[in-house]
């Protein structure tokens, strides 16, 4: 006779709830011994991190990702805990088994970098970052306020503190620059090649912040002042990067510290190739936090109103109209709700001149 088929009882039924109830943490490892890192280098699944803590020439430790980490991104800017190797010795790799929550996240336009797997599935590009340091020249290229209203979006959209930095103050003075922006309380430095840069250092200790510029600026002979030796630290991520720096990716550099001041100088992240943020995840009204001088002038405007030249009921030219916002901002922030709807080039990334609107000067 065939053995009955056995019978679930209650028992069966209790034991499984049980089992899976228990918290999933428990059952992974705790990783108690891992070290707090800073990642500042991503190139190909392999992190560049270093401790915060350590002294500035400690070397870089290389890190994988723990296949417990899932599909999470890691970028530069991200506070990882790393296990495993974490000596930074030739050939020693470490894994990264957490990440700690982001304060901020930037994203880049779709089509900037795809060097990447995270790239391609996500377009955060830099994690954590407290401040947004927007290079322009304020001439040869002249300024480009399309582009600097472009990052100020995608800085107040991501909470990060913009800091206008004016290079080229040789060639140009910033007032219509700052005109422009004058209702804005935009900070701004002016950068000169003979200028000494405390202002600027002043602003950036303590803090992790972001350049970016067009191309000519003059971004890469301010970063090279600033991180005398940018250059050899590059050259040792290099090294560890498969022998290839990815220019296209963000890397952090640590400030050096100053005189004898006791303060932390800060981070800069260099974005070599990232010219432009996308914001085709900004909605029409968070948009609009990149231009506070036209908020008020939307205030009697019908809810879900696209602010678009088309809606007629939209109350933003009569207040231009009035006299009460510049009607070059106007222009820009149609500019940018345009591009965003895929109507123009979003990239505003070519470095030329003859793009319509975007210069003042
Ligand atoms: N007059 C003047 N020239 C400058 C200044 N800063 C940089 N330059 C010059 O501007 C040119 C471009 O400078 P870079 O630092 O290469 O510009 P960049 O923004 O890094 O440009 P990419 O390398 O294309 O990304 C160089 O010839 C610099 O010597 C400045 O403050 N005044």
């Amino acid at each position: 006779m065939p053995p009955r088929k056995r019978e679930y009882d209650e028992d069966d039924v209790r034991v499984r709830p049980g089992r899976s109830s228990r918290p999933r943490t428990r059952t992974r490892p705790k990783h108690d011994d891992a070290v707090d890192a800073l990642v500042i280098t991503v190139d190909r699944g392999r992190y560049g991190c270093v401790r915060e803590d350590a002294p500035p020439d400690s070397p870089i430790i290389t890190a994988m990702r723990a296949r417990e980490l899932g599909r999470k991104s890691v970028v530069v800017g991200d506070r990882v805990a790393l296990v495993g190797d974490v000596s930074g010795d030739a050939g020693a790799l470490a894994r990264i088994v957490r990440i700690a929550e982001r304060t901020s996240v930037l994203r880049r336009t779709a089509d900037d970098d795809d060097t990447t797997p995270e790239g391609r599935l996500e377009r955060v590009v830099v994690a954590n970052a407290d401040q947004l340091v927007i290079v322009s020249a304020l001439a040869d290229p002249q300024p480009r306020t399309g582009f600097i209203d472009r990052c100020l979006v995608a800085a107040y959209d991501a909470d990060i503190e913009p800091l206008l930095c004016l290079t080229k103050a040789d060639l140009a003075g910033p007032e219509a620059v700052v005109d422009y922006y004058a209702e804005l309380d935009l900070p701004y430095v002016l950068v000169r090649p003979d200028s000494d840069l405390t202002e600027l250092r002043k602003r950036l200790a303590g803090a992790i912040s972001v350049m970016v510029g067009h191309s000519g600026v003059g971004k890469s002979t301010l970063v090279n002042r600033l991180v005398p030796d940018a250059l050899r630290a590059v050259g040792v991520v290099s090294a560890v990067g498969k022998g290839r720096h990815t220019s296209t990716s963000a890397v952090a550099l640590r400030l050096p510290v100053v005189g004898k001041s006791r303060k932390d100088p800060g981070w800069i992240i260099d974005t070599p190739g990232i010219r432009s943020f996308g914001l085709a995840h900004v909605s029409a009204e968070s948009l609009l936090h990149g231009f506070p001088d036209l908020v008020e002038g939307t205030l009697d405007d019908p809810p879900n109103c696209g602010h678009t030249a088309a809606d007629v009921d939209c109350h933003l030219d009569a207040w231009v109209a009035a006299g009460k916002a510049d009607p070059r901002r106007l222009e820009s922030y149609r500019r940018l709700l345009a591009s965003r709807a895929g109507e123009t080039d979003p990239r505003e990334n070519s470095g030329g001149d003859d793009e319509p609107g975007a210069i003042i000067g």
